[in-house]
């Protein structure tokens, strides 16, 4: 499978917090942003960097800066919840965002807004915290990469065999990094043991 786990043991003692009914909104969207905080490292680690001639205050020398430009888009709504992270780390990101919401009978995902900024040539991060049938997922992978997206990488917070299963297969060229890989999916296509319906736990709702 192309998982990647985050290995931190603050992304567990976060991601217990994010999973506890006993955690309200106040307190689930702090969890929220520092886990997506180590998750976000964790999904640019092996960006490629160009030599950036600088002068120190002591000597001139060759320094690195990133080489290519960035894109986050998170899936609305929950997906919201990991942008700020993304923001503070890489403040030249272009951001995008795709609208989707799953039907409670069918969990069938249907589009209702894509906005995209230009993701020729740049890593576009898809930020969506439950990939559960990885319909959302990979729905919003298919806009990315019509608009030309090329390196596309997917950061979740609880990932489920079915959804990994479902995203390798359409997008076998994307990786996902998550901070946890858990059993399966109910009847109801939730994750368990996940953490609910994280849009839900996020702003209140019900
Ligand atoms: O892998 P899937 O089976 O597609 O499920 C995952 C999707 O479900 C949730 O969104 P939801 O439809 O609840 O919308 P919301 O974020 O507005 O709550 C979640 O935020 C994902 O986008
Ligand atoms: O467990 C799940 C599955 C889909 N969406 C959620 O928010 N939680
Ligand atoms: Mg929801």
């Amino acid at each position: 499978m192309a998982i990647h786990l985050c290995s931190h043991p603050l992304a567990q003692h976060l991601l217990t917090g994010l999973r506890s009914t006993e955690t309200n909104p106040q307190h689930f969207r702090p969890l929220a942003r520092r886990l997506t905080t180590l998750l976000a490292l964790e999904a640019t680690a092996d960006l490629p960097t160009m030599a950036s001639p600088i002068t120190t205050p002591l000597e001139p020398m060759e320094g690195q800066v990133l080489a290519h430009g960035i894109v986050v888009i998170p899936i609305l709504r929950a997906g919201l919840a990991m942008l700020e992270p993304f923001l503070e780390l890489f403040p030249d990101v272009s951001v995008g965002y795709i609208g989707l919401e799953r039907d409670h009978a069918t969990a069938v995902a249907a589009s209702y807004y894509c906005k995209l900024p230009q993701v020729q040539g740049c890593t576009t991060l898809v930020v969506d915290p439950m990939l559960a049938t990885g319909g959302s997922a990979g729905q919003a992978i298919d806009h990315v990469k019509a608009a030309g997206a090329t390196d596309v990488r997917l950061v979740c917070v609880v990932a489920a065999p079915e959804g990994v299963a479902a995203v390798e297969a359409a997008h076998p060229d994307v990786p996902i990094y998550a901070a946890a890989l858990d059993r399966e999916l109910n009847a109801k296509k939730y994750i368990c043991p996940g953490l609910g319906d994280f849009g839900d736990r996020l702003y209140g709702t019900l």
